[in-house]
């Protein structure tokens, strides 16, 4: 009998999972294990994760590991750093096979060589993006610098995503040995989630919980419902569930995968037409797909504080970083926007450029407090778009310009011209 663990890192999800597909093919029992990130601080003072990621992620792991009972196996949910907690369930097993989807990004990579130094086998495959790197036409080091050139090479050379990968029908069973070791309760773990009911994703209602059975139905729901054709002239939104697809906590948590939602798009334009908007739905997973490439390119130097420009000058002011964390720097539509993160654990694509480029280019705070802030309160916390759009914003990435900084009363005049934002989270 073959036997190995299944390592659910972000991709919690039974289609579109070709990790889990492959340790299926190859192993006669499988443990399926997801673990819990330990409660701990990042370097600036607070939890790398708040309550409306956790409690997010405990829906999540819920309609998991009830897709997983379903297909005959269960999942085994456990607290604790991967690289101490998998070992002592490997040798509980007498196992030394872990499959697992690959992360490249610094932390995550370093888990998996770590458990590598340790003796065990480790088998990655990359599946999160919605282009095959292999695919590609240049080598993912030679990854164009700007944006606007990757996604014209892509688009001329006529580049494709694959489709998506069925769902998994039948899972291999989990040896005798598994069954006997104790998963966590979940409803202990996440805490009672207080959602504003002026969230624009409101995460408490059915229909917007996190795990693939809700993101399948939103998937059908948003196409259906006609606002993809609409999508480029109302994604720069601020209020509401309606402006923007919604796609981001499910595509972060893998409830999603990015080459579901192509797929749909694909068979939305066959019956409906294409037009500027669904075409903008691409353009914005190739920005996705971009963050991803520029991770497989420059790894951990788009974690330095100077980011890929060694001339820069970083400074960082820690009282003007914890007033911006409580929404208290006295600039109305920067503090409405961090009080509707704080208060929802979700912010648009506009506000979040708006408060992170106050805190960078007004507050003079170092990017890296930023993006540790919305990596502990985003329900779509996806660590290679947060970094990427962060760094960017810093002018501290690949593109050339050097000042991104927000005209903030530019902004209110064109995005919130009568201040209904304003009003809406003005406590
Ligand atoms: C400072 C900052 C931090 C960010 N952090 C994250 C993060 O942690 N996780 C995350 O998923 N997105 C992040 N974004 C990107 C973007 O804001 C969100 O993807 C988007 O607001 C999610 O809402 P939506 O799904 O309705 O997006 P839509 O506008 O409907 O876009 C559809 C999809 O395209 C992708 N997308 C859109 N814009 C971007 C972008 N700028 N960069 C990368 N992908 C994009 C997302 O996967 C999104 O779900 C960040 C942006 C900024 C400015």
């Amino acid at each position: 009998m073959k036997q190995a663990v299944y390592w659910f890192r972000n991709d919690l999800r039974l289609s579109d999972n070709a990790a889990l597909a492959h340790a299926c093919q190859q192993a006669d029992q499988i443990t399926l294990v997801y673990c819990l990130p330990p409660e701990e601080n990042t370097q600036w003072g607070f939890a790398r994760l708040g309550q409306h990621r956790k409690s997010f992620l405990a829906d999540t792991l819920i309609d998991l590991a009830a897709q997983c009972v379903q297909r005959g196996n269960r999942l085994l949910i456990v607290e604790g750093v991967p690289t101490m907690v998998l070992p002592s369930i490997l040798q509980n097993l007498k196992a030394n096979t872990v499959y697992c989807e690959a992360i490249a990004a610094p932390y995550e990579m370093a888990q998996v060589e770590e458990l590598r130094t340790q003796g065990y086998c480790i088998e990655t495959i990359w599946q999160s993006s919605l282009l095959d790197p292999s695919t590609l036409p240049f080598h993912p080091q030679d990854l164009p610098l700007i944006f606007t050139t990757f996604r014209q090479q892509i688009e001329q050379s006529g580049t494709v995503p694959p489709a998506p990968l069925d769902l998994i029908k039948h899972l291999p069973a989990a040896p005798s040995t598994a069954q006997a070791l104790h998963s966590v309760d979940l409803s202990e773990w996440a805490g009672t989630p207080s959602v504003d009911e002026r969230s624009a994703f409101p995460y408490h209602h059915p229909q917007w919980h996190g795990g693939a059975t809700a993101a399948l139905a939103h998937l059908q729901r948003y196409f259906a419902s006609g606002l993809a054709d609409q999508y480029k002239h109302t994604r720069n939104g601020l209020i509401g569930c309606d402006y923007s697809s919604k796609f981001s906590p499910w595509l972060a948590s893998g409830a999603l995968s990015a080459r579901q939602i192509y797929q749909q798009l694909i068979a939305h334009e066959a019956i409906n037409g294409a037009n500027e908007s669904t075409y903008w739905i691409w353009f914005e997973l190739l920005w996705r797909d971009y963050f991803r490439l520029l991770h497989l390119r420059f790894g951990s130097q788009l974690y330095h504080a100077k980011g890929l420009n060694d001339a820069a000058t970083i400074s960082h002011q820690a009282d003007y970083f914890f007033k911006w964390c409580q929404g208290e720097t006295g600039q109305p539509f920067i503090d409405a926007g961090i009080r509707e993160l704080a208060a929802t654990g979700y912010l648009s694509n506009r506000m979040r450029q708006n408060v992170a480029s106050f805190l960078i280019h007004d507050l003079q705070c170092d990017w890296r407090a930023g993006a540790a802030w919305f990596e502990s309160q985003l329900i779509d916390y996806d660590v290679y778009s947060n970094q990427g759009n962060w760094l960017y914003l810093a002018g501290l990435g690949t593109d050339p310009r050097p000042n991104r900084r927000f005209n903030i009363e530019k902004q209110i005049k064109n995005y919130d011209p009568n201040h209904d934002y304003l009003q809406l989270w003005s406590h």
